[in-house]
């Protein structure tokens, strides 16, 4: 018998590890097919660490989807990716906006910047793939949307994890009822950084973190850096919330303003109770719905191409199911880069608009006020 559950457990293990390493090897090593004609022609605005997952892998895999030019503030970096990559232009960030052959830009700066570059490249006309979060504060997500339709042109927020097809299924699993009355539901967003993993196990001392992703200035702070997601996938599962009910968080240094760790309730319709966590120490992107029938706990909706699992218990606790939904195998990063091109090209609805990043903003500016620090001042006037 022993026998016979250790032999299922290493065949399950097995299955398991062969599927995370293909779809690793598919999303990591790209085929690349040949170029469309009509693939649409994507120009960068920052040499960003983000680059190779966010979009020059992905558009490897794509035959829609072309990048023909590159800009850096030190155009010496932009000629090193362009020279990498085999990417034929590349020089400021205003040369690709003012290169007529750029129809669409990804925009992978420092959440403070993003407000003025995703409004500059409007402004010349381009399509845009922005980083997430959209803004440092729901003012300037307001002003980028209005633009943006003004203008007519795609504004996207780069939650890829929403275009995977484990984030349809927990939705689907929330609106079906089989939870029966939703209580209460647990969002988590957060890896650890290295300093705080070696602060915990005392082999750094605790200092301030000087790094640009810390500068308030800049959009810095751990909540806009990694916590948005709980934002964007609680109000995803959920709807519209109606207020914060409570927020703590932690400043890196006291009275620095730049946050390492937030836990906020939050009172979503339909009388639904979030508890939305970002720790130092990393808590996973997790979600647990517990409803009057039966709870849903879901592992790594973040990148559930790798790994995640949804489980769903009975109120008495027994395992009702395990699922895994990967489709093709795809990467988020993919499929959300191909659901771009889908918006652009074939006018094709999605789910990170403009206008739902006006909703996240203005949770996360309500968060940040909630737990007394200030919401993320505008880098650039509006
Ligand atoms: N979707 C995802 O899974 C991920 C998303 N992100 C998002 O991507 C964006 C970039 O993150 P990441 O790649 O880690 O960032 P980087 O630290 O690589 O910085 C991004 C770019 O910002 C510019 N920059 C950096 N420091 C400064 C500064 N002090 N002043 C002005 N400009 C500066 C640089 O542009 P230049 O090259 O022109 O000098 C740099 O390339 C963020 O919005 C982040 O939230 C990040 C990681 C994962
Ligand atoms: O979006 C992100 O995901 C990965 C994190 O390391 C990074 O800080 C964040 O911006």
């Amino acid at each position: 018998m022993r026998v016979a559950a250790l032999a299922t457990a290493v065949a399950i293990a097995a299955y398991l590890l062969s599927g995370i390493a293909s779809r690793l090897i598919k999303f990591l090593s790209p085929t690349p097919p040949a170029k469309a004609a009509n693939a649409l022609r994507f120009g960068i605005l920052g040499a960003a660490k983000v680059n190779k997952f966010g979009i020059l892998l992905p558009s490897l895999a794509m035959a829609d989807v072309r990048i023909v030019a590159i800009g850096a503030r030190d155009t010496r970096r932009a000629k090193q990716v362009a020279d990498q990559w085999g990417i034929p232009k590349y020089g400021d960030y205003q040369s690709v906006l003012a290169d007529p052959d750029v129809e669409a830009v990804y925009i992978p700066l420092l959440n403070g910047l993003h407000y003025e570059w995703a409004s500059a490249a409007l402004h010349a006309g381009k399509h845009v793939l922005l980083e997430k979060p959209m803004t440092a504060n729901a003012a300037e997500a307001r002003a980028l949307a209005d633009l943006a339709s003004a203008r007519g042109l795609i504004l996207f927020e780069a939650y890829h994890w929403a275009y995977h097809p484990l984030a349809a299924r927990m939705r689907e699993v929330i609106r079906s009822g089989e939870l029966g009355d939703l209580t209460q539901v647990e969002v988590s967003a957060g890896i650890p950084s290295l300093s705080a993993v070696l602060q915990a196990i005392g082999l750094q001392s605790r200092r301030r973190d000087v790094s640009s992703k810390m500068d308030v200035s800049l959009g810095g702070g751990k909540f806009l850096g990694q916590g948005c997601y709980a934002v964007s996938a609680a109000r995803y599962l959920l709807g519209e919330p109606v207020r914060v009910l409570n927020a703590t968080m932690d400043e890196d240094i006291p009275g620095s303003q730049a946050d390492v760790g937030t836990r906020a309730s939050v009172l979503f319709t339909g009388n639904v109770v979030a508890h939305l966590v970002h720790a130092p120490l990393g808590t996973g992107f997790n979600v647990v719905a517990h409803g009057s029938k039966a709870t849903m706990s879901v592992c790594n909706y973040w990148t559930p191409f790798i790994y995640h699992h949804l489980r769903v218990t009975r109120a008495d606790g027994s395992l009702e199911r395990v699922e895994r939904v990967f489709g093709e195998g795809d990467s988020n990063f993919v499929l959300q880069l191909r659901a771009f091109f889908n918006a652009v090209r074939k006018g094709e609805k999605f789910p990170t608009t403009a206008h739902d990043a006006v909703g996240n903003m203005e949770l996360i500016d309500s968060i940040y006020e909630m737990a007394g620090l200030r919401k993320r001042p505008s880098h650039a006037p509006l």
